[in-house]
């Protein structure tokens, strides 16, 4: 080792610290090329950084070295330092951060755990680790609460106070354990009767686990705060001969950060490139799993200067074994030996990734100013040398997210279908709404149409019944004139056609107002149906059972003004029939066509039967069938009388009976058995009706 030379890393041949990047800086973005989750793996190269700390005097050194100077002097602006090893001569080291006994809290975490804990946030374990003597700073580095003064929280706080504040509640999580490694035996610093916890490790990943490690997920710095209290309260102290506060375990605490994370296009489009498209809609977060492993290492004082015996001795041994492994493994590291023996100690193995693995390392040797101790500050000063050449691979520890997705799909899907089910709600209460609507509209409809119809058809029954009425009264003067004064006027007979005319003017009219009547209703209909049954096909079902409804009815009528002008073209013949009947009177021939229907020709035309069935058929040709039905039904019981005759000389026929049933001459028949006393009547009546009763 060369006298008075600047050390770098130990030796002159260190790697040029001062170009190296920055202690202080993240990793820079374009030389990290991360691993594909569920891919291939990539990783960039970080070599542990190293820092030394200073502790200021105690009270004890004040007074024991007060008249010799401190055995380091440091100069953090070149981050050096300088070891005496006597009045004149010192040898000069170098770190990537130098902190003097003034250095603040604040400012020792923020060069030494900040980067690591940014690095933890994004995805890489981390490791910020104290080593040095008994009594120099390393619980008060990583350790202190700051209950009293906040300004004096360590690293261990201050990286949950960064970690709390960068991650994401709803999507991200933070669990916490907190161990001790004593005697070769991991213990549950959170849960004391927990004392054997074993050390288990992926023979696929390496990754180190610890099983039955009480683990507790942290959601405010409360909580941690409780639980570094809990620990430290259970973290074995015993007093040595050097301080009166000195911790004998190693104290590690674990802090594994999830953050999820949206997946990259260009990572997810390499996952599935084969995959359908549909499926980038729903692109798994990514899962980023950082640890943090924050140690606190035990004094790294020799056995013989702490003066220990018996169980302390032990004690003493076991804490130099896992040290001296420690050692071991980082010198067999910084020399990139073949073999790094890294089982022979459980810290040793719990540390794998923290020297040589994937973790992102920062390590802090404190030393004291007490020249009485220099030989371990050398001691420390060598190892943090040794630690610097320590290379690592960096790589980031990140996964698909499935779960995650799974579980934002299953929301989403019930989103879907709870949308679905509420938007079909409001269909089919739409639905619903504008079928009563249109049902009302129709039912509204038919009631005016059948109210409509029906006074149609009552006005032109009273109007038929009316022209019917006035042509019997007519039919019965002229007959009286004529029987009493045995002459009769040409000109009434014209007067009646000319009446009759007007009346089948009269009933074209009505016919042609209730036809006007019922398209005007279609109309109506069928702009309603237009405009508010235009979705809906029961509704313009139910229209279109409305019209043919309506043009059933239509039809009816229709066949009502028909039989209606027959009735009046059959009277129409009648009154020329009578004009003819009358002229031939005149010229002395009074018994023809229609005299069988008077009363006056009755005995006349019982005379002959030939005759009689020869004008009965000339008349039911002539006047027609519905027309002598309509006579039995006459006030006139000659009238009736004569009728009855001819409707059941018809009926003797069998051509006729099938004609005068479906007339209704079997109901008129039956009415008329029913009605009247009259023996002649009953007894005709009944042989028509025994005749029509075989077609009936
Ligand atoms: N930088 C500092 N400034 C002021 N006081 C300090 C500093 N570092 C350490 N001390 C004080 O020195 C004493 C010992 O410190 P601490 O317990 O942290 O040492 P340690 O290295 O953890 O010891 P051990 O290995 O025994 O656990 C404590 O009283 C602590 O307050």
């Amino acid at each position: 080792m060369a006298t008075g030379g600047v050390y770098r890393n130990g030796s002159h041949k260190a790697p040029n610290l001062r170009t190296s990047s920055s202690f202080k800086s993240k990793l820079p973005a374009s030389n990290v090329r991360r691993s594909i989750p569920g891919g291939g793996t990539d990783s960039v190269s970080g070599r542990v950084r190293v820092a030394v700390r200073l502790r200021p005097r105690n009270a004890e050194e004040m007074a024991a070295d007060a008249d010799f100077a401190d055995c380091v002097e440091l100069q953090p602006e070149l981050k050096r330092l300088k070891l005496r090893k006597n009045n004149w001569d010192s040898d000069t080291y170098e770190f990537d951060e130098v902190l003097t006994e003034y250095s603040s809290q604040k400012r020792v975490y923020e060069v030494v755990a900040k980067p690591v804990v940014e690095s933890v946030l994004d995805g890489y374990n981390g490791t910020v680790m104290a080593y040095g003597q008994t009594g120099t700073g390393k619980t008060y580095t990583l350790g202190r609460l700051g209950d009293e003064d906040t300004s004096a929280r360590g690293i261990m706080v201050r990286s949950m106070e960064d970690i709390l504040v960068n991650i994401s509640p709803e999507t991200d999580s933070i669990s916490v354990s907190y161990l001790q490694l004593y005697m070769e035996t991991i213990q549950d610093l959170l849960n004391p009767a927990n004392d054997n916890i074993p050390i288990v490790e992926d023979q696929r990943t390496g990754d180190v686990s610890l099983p039955g490690a009480t683990v507790v997920e942290i959601r405010d710095q409360q909580t941690f705060m409780e639980l570094l209290r809990l620990g430290e309260n259970h973290r074995i102290a015993a007093n040595t001969k050097l301080n009166t506060e000195s911790s004998r375990s190693h104290a590690i605490l674990m802090v594994q950060v999830k953050r999820s994370v949206l997946g990259r296009e260009d990572d997810f489009s390499i996952e599935n490139e084969n995959r359908s498209h549909s499926v980038g809609n729903f692109r798994p977060p990514i899962l980023r799993k950082g640890k943090l492993v924050v140690v606190d290492l035990a004094g790294s004082e020799r056995v013989h200067k702490s003066g220990s015996e018996g169980h302390m001795l032990e004690e003493a041994k076991s804490i130099n074994l896992s040290l001296s492994a420690l050692g071991k493994c980082i010198n067999a590291l910084a020399e990139n030996s073949a073999h790094v023996p890294v089982r022979d100690s459980k810290l040793t193995r719990l540390l794998k990734d923290s020297f040589g693995g994937t973790s992102r390392t920062s390590l802090v040797v404190t030393i004291g100013p007490s020249p009485r101790h220099r030989a371990e500050t050398a001691s420390t000063i060598l190892f943090g040398q040794r630690a610097m050449k320590v290379e690592n691979m960096l790589k980031i520890k990140e996964e698909f997210d499935y779960k995650s997705l799974s579980k934002r799909l299953e929301i989403e899907l019930d989103k879907l279908i709870s949308d679905n089910e509420r938007q079909q709600k409001v269909y089919e209460n739409e639905v619903e709404r504008i079928r009563l609507e249109a049902q009302k509209r129709i039912t509204e409809a038919e009631r005016n149409c059948a109210e409509v119809l029906q006074e149609e058809k009552v006005k032109c029954q009273m109007d038929y019944m009316e022209s019917i009425k006035k042509l019997e009264e007519k039919w019965n003067i002229n007959q009286q004139k004529r029987s009493a004064n045995g002459e009769v006027n040409m000109d009434s007979g014209n007067d009646e056609v000319t009446e009759l005319k007007a009346l089948l003017q009269n009933e074209i009219r009505l016919r042609k107002a209730a036809e006007e009547e019922n398209n005007d209703l279609k109309l109506q209909l069928l702009k309603f149906s237009k405009a508010e049954l235009s979705g809906g096909d029961t509704d313009v079902m139910n229209l279109q059972e409305i019209l043919e409804e309506e043009s059933v009815q239509k039809k009816k009528l229709e066949e009502e003004v028909r039989a209606l002008r027959s009735q009046l073209s059959q009277l129409s013949t009648e009154a020329n029939q009578s004009r003819s009947y009358l002229e031939r009177g005149r010229n002395g021939n009074t018994l023809a066509g229609l005299d069988c229907l008077s009363p006056l020709n009755h005995q006349q035309s019982r005379d002959s039967s030939n005759g009689e069935r020869a004008s009965i058929v000339n008349l039911h040709e002539q006047v027609g069938l519905q027309k002598i039905l309509s006579l039995l039904e006459s006030e006139d019981a000659n009238v009736r009388i004569h009728a009855v005759k001819v409707v059941a000389n018809l009926a003797a026929e069998e051509a006729n009976q099938e004609k005068i049933v479906e007339a209704g001459g079997l109901t008129s028949l039956l009415m008329l058995l029913r009605s009247y006393e009259d023996e002649t009547i009953r007894r005709i009546a009944a042989g028509a009706i025994a005749n029509l009763g075989n077609e009936w």
